[in-house]
């Protein structure tokens, strides 16, 4: 049997990408999932156990099951804005969850992690592109949510022997090249998908939040990195823990900022459809620009994006999301997705 790997948060959006390419590479991804923001259905390269990260006595069950050689944590609340908000939800899910990971881990006897942090964790950028030396300064409790979570990985390093590495993704786009996975998030906040829903008139309009910021057309300015880019760089993750002790940070981008107006340009042409903009208020909490250097990823973990360009990482988002299959729901911005079963015996 090929080696397990825990991969918590492995039913949802990047998670998902991710068991796609550790089976690719053969080891055997188990999904650790509460369903909460996932779904059964992207759990096709490896079993799923439902389960909560706060869950201990399932957490230990499961580790005591499969006995895997690390741990890919994806499970987390993502959502910046709504972490505004609703701070206590990201602190309760995120950092409580990650503790109670982490003890779990040290009852089972493992040491090895890959955690999943962000551009968040910097705020507002003092320079772009953004180095991982830039000074950690969160402006939203989801930013400092992640902060304190590779915090506690360096004070578990140092007490406890876990080797970790945190990848600090920017922001999420495209979809599995292939077809056989996407985003699918309910209710979907993400820009890339909203636009592209509203592309296929699965939504009247598309807002842009706040168009007076410092940028050359006045909005927020993001680097989008392909999730199947994200997803090879947790390959190269994983050997690195094999050969390094204590923990280290790596940001994960292109190098690229689009703003909103040019995303929502750049979909236009890729779709061929109007998509019709209204102007909103700013979001709390949105940094105005947030453009990797992800150097050190490329130099100490040998990692090359491949699909580095805007128009294709829309492409394969469209791809996924006016495949055959998908349909509204009564709700018209919600999208079915067929059952795992299904897609088994489609596939
Ligand atoms: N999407 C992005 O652009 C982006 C950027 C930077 C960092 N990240 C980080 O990457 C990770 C994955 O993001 P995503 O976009 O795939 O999110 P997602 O919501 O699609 O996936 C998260 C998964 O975790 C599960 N989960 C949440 N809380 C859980 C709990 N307590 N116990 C068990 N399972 C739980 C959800 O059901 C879901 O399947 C997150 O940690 C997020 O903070 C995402
Ligand atoms: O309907 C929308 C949705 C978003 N935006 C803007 O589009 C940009 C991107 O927003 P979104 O796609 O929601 O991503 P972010 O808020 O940048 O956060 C994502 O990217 C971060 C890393 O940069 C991750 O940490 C988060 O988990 C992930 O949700 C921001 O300026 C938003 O204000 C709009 O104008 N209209």
């Amino acid at each position: 049997m090929a080696t397990p790997l825990l991969v918590t948060g492995g039913a949802g959006y990047i998670g998902s990408h991710v068991c796609k390419a550790l089976a690719a590479a053969g080891w055997l991804p188990v999904t650790y999932d509460n369903l909460s923001n996932g779904h059964r259905w992207a759990v096709r390269w490896g079993p799923l156990e439902v389960g909560d990260l706060q869950d201990r006595a399932r957490l230990d069950a499961v580790l005591e099951r499969w006995r895997p050689q690390a741990v890919l944590h994806f499970a987390a609340y993502i959502a910046a804005g709504e972490s505004v908000v609703d701070p206590g939800k990201y602190y309760e899910n995120n950092v409580l969850g990650l503790l109670s990971l982490l003890a779990a881990m040290g009852r089972a006897g493992l040491d090895r992690i890959v955690f999943s942090s962000t551009a968040a964790v910097y705020g507002t950028p003092r320079r772009v592109p953004i180095d991982e030396r830039h000074p950690l300064e969160p402006v939203n409790p989801y930013g400092s949510t992640k902060l304190v979570c590779e915090q506690l990985l360096r004070d578990f390093a140092v007490a406890h022997g876990i080797r970790s590495v945190a990848l600090r993704y920017f922001n999420a786009a495209g979809a599995d090249p292939d077809g056989e996975l996407g985003e699918a998030h309910e209710p979907e906040t993400h820009l890339i998908p909203l636009v592209l829903e509203a592309a296929a008139g699965l939504r009247p309009e598309i807002a842009i939040f706040g168009e007076d910021y410092p940028t050359a057309d006045g909005t927020c300015i993001r680097d989008y990195i392909h999730v199947a880019d994200l997803a090879q760089a947790h390959l190269l993750a994983l050997d690195r823990l094999s050969g390094a002790e204590g923990t280290d940070a790596f940001n994960l981008g292109n190098g690229a900022g689009f703003s909103v107006r040019q995303v929502v340009e750049a979909a236009r042409r890729v779709t061929g459809r109007p998509i019709a903009v209204r102007v909103r208020a700013a979001r709390p909490g949105d940094p105005p620009v947030l453009v990797a250097d992800a150097g050190r990823a490329r130099s100490d973990l040998g990692w090359r994006p491949r699909h580095s360009a805007l128009d294709e990482q829309l492409a394969h988002a469209w791809q996924w999301l006016t495949a055959p299959g998908r349909r509204p729901r009564a709700d018209p911005c919600a999208i079915v997705r067929p059952a795992a079963t299904q897609i088994a015996n489609s596939s």
